[in-house]
């Protein structure tokens, strides 16, 4: 077999389409109503590509990522599912049977196996000195056999290798390789592991972890997002790597709460380009743009208009760090291939008069488009997205593409988990769910999102009217307070949730009472925060929810980052009492107790549902994600902690355990997509496959299609092979 074959062959853009109905096309349904509200709603939106179309010119097959190359993590479902010489692209027998060692035969005690994988630390994988490119609970798998990752074609030489961080392997360049790839001479010539380059940056993080013991904490966060920034410019697979072992960690860097600080100083931070950049001064010119990204395929998009950014308010084209972080955690969560993730940010200016006033800003320096105009850039936007991957598509299509919200449905499931989880705390049944009193302060996206989220979930209960008639369980306020029926000018999506002034429904209270007084009268079960208003839980409300109807009255401070939180878990265990549950948006550290006993500080963040959201859709091709689909993933998330875990007060999984969650999560949609009938399958993967496996072979097939960061042997492309870059 020449080389030129195999390239020929090599899954790249032709090679899912073999097996893919053709692409749904159609320009989008403009006609919405309330399209601007939606649109507002939307300042982060994922829109999840299934298939590409065909490119424009071929991008270069990547270093040892998933599917799009012979890489262990992409034989390994297609190896199986499949018989040998099914597959193609995949062209090599010797790379097929190899993967197929990696992987070991697919027996319907997968599960089991995989579960048993999963106990293992990555830190022990880690040290086995063998590692799998697939997931890591694979990676046991891997180190049982003859791990090998496939080799990987690569289209340049010399620097430029050394300069793209999808290819680059610093030092770990094996002699062999650094003489393929002319790179002798250009590196020192001692060759460091895997292992060595590993241990050499978390050295380096906790010297300057040591270091900077003492500084202010915005100068110690911004330290920690430079170094790991610098190593994401540098080498990819490194730097998802260490991500992936210290998630505890670093998720707090990349994501919430040092993101809100990156991008509220992005401009100055700004190095080096990620992502792409559509701005309204690009009207006209999206559709040829969208094709300027080298990756042919691409699974994930992030988009933002940087309009409400955390709980930090408008930060417009700073707004970038955001897809960028939550795009991180979906590599890191989810395994999704780096390649095929695209943060955008889409620019219509800003209202924020400081960063317009800024010399360094970086973004448009015009006020926010607004209504009609900005419409347009929308819809311009998305006619190119959907042009070039015809999967994607933003919230006003759910019903025709595959998209969420992760603001909005992301952030309900969360919350739905939590409240389930506050009322197991209570020892109660879940049926007394629909008994609960909820106050939620907030009625932004977010707020909306869970409240939609919490009625459904209740009206599917026993005992309730299934048209919600005369059940009312919530209070909500916003920033003019507590929402009746006499507010002018309600959004409907608010209205439906405004309180009336029948027996049992204001209690004595009157339109735009503030939070204090709600939460004297009605004694809530659960105080639930989104908005954006640090501290707005403070000592007089915190102990009026001493005197709450619940045994154990729940607190969650959802807002981010950590300065916007409601409240603490400190001030929620003084105030409330021993015996409240908390949870926050950020993380906090737990609280120590009388007895020696421990205050938890849950971590109640969209982050323990989005990926698992995307990847089950992902994998299970369904053309849009239904709210039976998000309902699943909350319960699943909902029933991943142990009532002895509720009792001690605990809501949620350690940020630690993220991939089996979302291995767990991406199953659960992949099954209620299947039973939905709306599976249509990926790859060699089709309906009748998913229909077949069981609820387990399922979890074991998400998690195998997890990418896992390993150095893949790189090979330059031979002569008469197809050049790409
Ligand atoms: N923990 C998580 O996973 C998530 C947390 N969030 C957080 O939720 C917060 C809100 O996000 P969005 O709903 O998208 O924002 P938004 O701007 O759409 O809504 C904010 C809401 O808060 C209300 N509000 C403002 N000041 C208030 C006050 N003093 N008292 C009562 N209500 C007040 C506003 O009237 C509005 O209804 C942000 O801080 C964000 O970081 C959002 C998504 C996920
Ligand atoms: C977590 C998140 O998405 C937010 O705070 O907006």
């Amino acid at each position: 077999m020449t080389i030129k074959r195999m390239a020929a062959k090599t899954p790249r853009s032709g090679q899912e389409s073999a097996y893919m109905p053709p692409p749904s096309v159609g320009p989008p349904d403009n006609a919405s109503t309330g399209r601007s509200r939606v649109l507002r709603a939307r300042a982060r939106v994922i829109l999840t590509t299934h298939r590409s179309s065909p490119p424009l010119r071929s991008p270069p097959p990547r270093q040892g990522r998933g599917e799009g190359i012979l890489t262990a993590g992409a034989l390994t479902a297609a190896t199986l599912q499949n018989p040998p010489g099914r597959r193609e692209g995949i062209s090599s027998d010797s790379v097929r049977a190899r993967a197929t060692a990696i992987v070991g035969p697919r027996s319907r005690g997968g599960a089991g196996m995989w579960r048993h994988a999963a106990r293992r630390s990555s830190a022990q994988i880690r040290r086995s000195g063998v590692m799998s490119s697939s997931s890591s609970p694979s990676a046991p798998a891997a180190a049982a056999g003859a791990a090998v990752p496939g080799p990987c074609i690569v289209h340049k030489r010399g620097t430029d290798i050394l300069h793209d961080p999808w290819f680059n392997k610093d030092t770990a360049f094996p002699m062999t390789e650094r003489d393929r790839l002319g790179l002798r001479g250009l590196l020192p010539p001692r060759v460091m592991s895997f292992e060595q380059q590993y241990d050499r940056f978390i050295n380096s993080f906790r010297s300057l972890e040591h270091n900077t013991r003492g500084e202010p904490d915005t100068i110690v966060a911004l330290a920690k997002w430079r170094i790991l920034n610098r190593l994401h410019d540098r080498n990819e697979t490194l730097y998802y790597r260490v991500l992936i072992d210290n998630i505890k960690d670093f998720a707090p860097i990349i994501y919430t709460p040092t993101v809100g600080l990156v991008c509220e100083n992005y401009s100055g931070l700004f190095r080096r380009p990620r992502g792409m950049y559509f701005s309204a001064k690009d009207k006209g010119e999206m559709m040829s743009m969208i094709y300027n990204w080298p990756a042919e395929k691409v699974d994930m998009i992030v988009v933002t208009d940087g309009s409400r950014i955390l709980g930090l308010g408008d930060l417009g084209v700073q707004g970038i760090g955001i897809p960028i972080g939550k795009l991180d955690v979906y590599v890191a969560a989810a395994g999704i291939n780096p390649q095929k993730v695209l943060p955008i940010m889409l620019d219509v200016g800003t209202n924020n008069t400081k960063l317009l006033e800024d010399k360094l800003y970086l973004g448009l320096r015009q006020p926010r488009l607004e209504g009609e105009e900005y419409l347009s850039v929308v819809d311009e936007f998305m006619e190119a997205v959907h042009a070039r991957w015809p999967k994607a598509v933003v919230q006003r299509y759910r019903n025709r593409f595959c998209m969420f919200n992760d603001d909005v449905q992301g952030t309900a499931g969360v919350a739905l988990a939590g409240l389930l989880g506050a009322v197991r705390a209570q020892g109660r049944p879940l049926s007394d769910f629909t008994k609960q009193k909820i106050v939620v302060v907030g009625a932004g996206s977010a707020g909306i999102g869970v409240l939609n989220m919490a009625k459904q979930a209740m009206l599917r209960m026993p005992g309730i009217n299934r048209s919600g008639e005369g059940h009312n369980q919530f209070w909500v306020l916003d920033k003019d307070g507590l929402i009746t029926k006499a507010r002018k000018g309600l959004d409907p999506a608010v209205a439906r949730y405004a309180r009336g002034f029948g027996p049992e429904e204001v209690q004595d209270l009157h339109e735009g009472a503030s939070l204090v007084e709600v939460v004297r009268k009605v004694k809530p079960h659960v105080l639930l925060g989104l908005s954006g208003v640090g501290g707005i839980f403070n000592e007089e409300v915190l102990k009026a929810m001493k005197e709450s109807d619940s045994p154990r009255p729940a607190i969650f401070a959802m807002s981010n980052p950590t300065t916007k939180a409601e409240c603490t878990p400190e001030d929620v265990f003084k105030y409330v009492g021993e015996n409240a549950v908390f949870a926050s948006g950020s993380p906090f550290s737990n609280v120590t107790l009388g007895n020696g006993r421990q205050g938890y500080a849950n971590q109640a963040n969209n982050m323990y549902l989005f990926p698992g959201i995307g990847l089950g859709a992902l994998l299970s091709g369904a053309r849009h994600i239904t709210d039976g689909m998000l309902q699943s993933a909350a319960e699943c998330l909902a029933s991943y902690i142990t009532d002895d875990e509720i009792r001690k007060g605990i809501l949620f999984p350690s940020i630690s355990s993220i991939r089996h969650i979302t291995a767990r999560v991406g199953a659960a949609v992949v099954r209620a997509a299947v039973d939905e009938d709306l599976a249509e399958g990926r790859c060699d993967v089709d309906a009748r496959d998913l229909k077949s496996m069981t609820e387990a072979d399922t979890v074991d097939y998400v998690a195998r299609k997890m990418w896992y960061p390993i150095y893949s042997p790189l090979l330059r492309y031979w002569r008469g092979v197809e050049e790409y870059r």
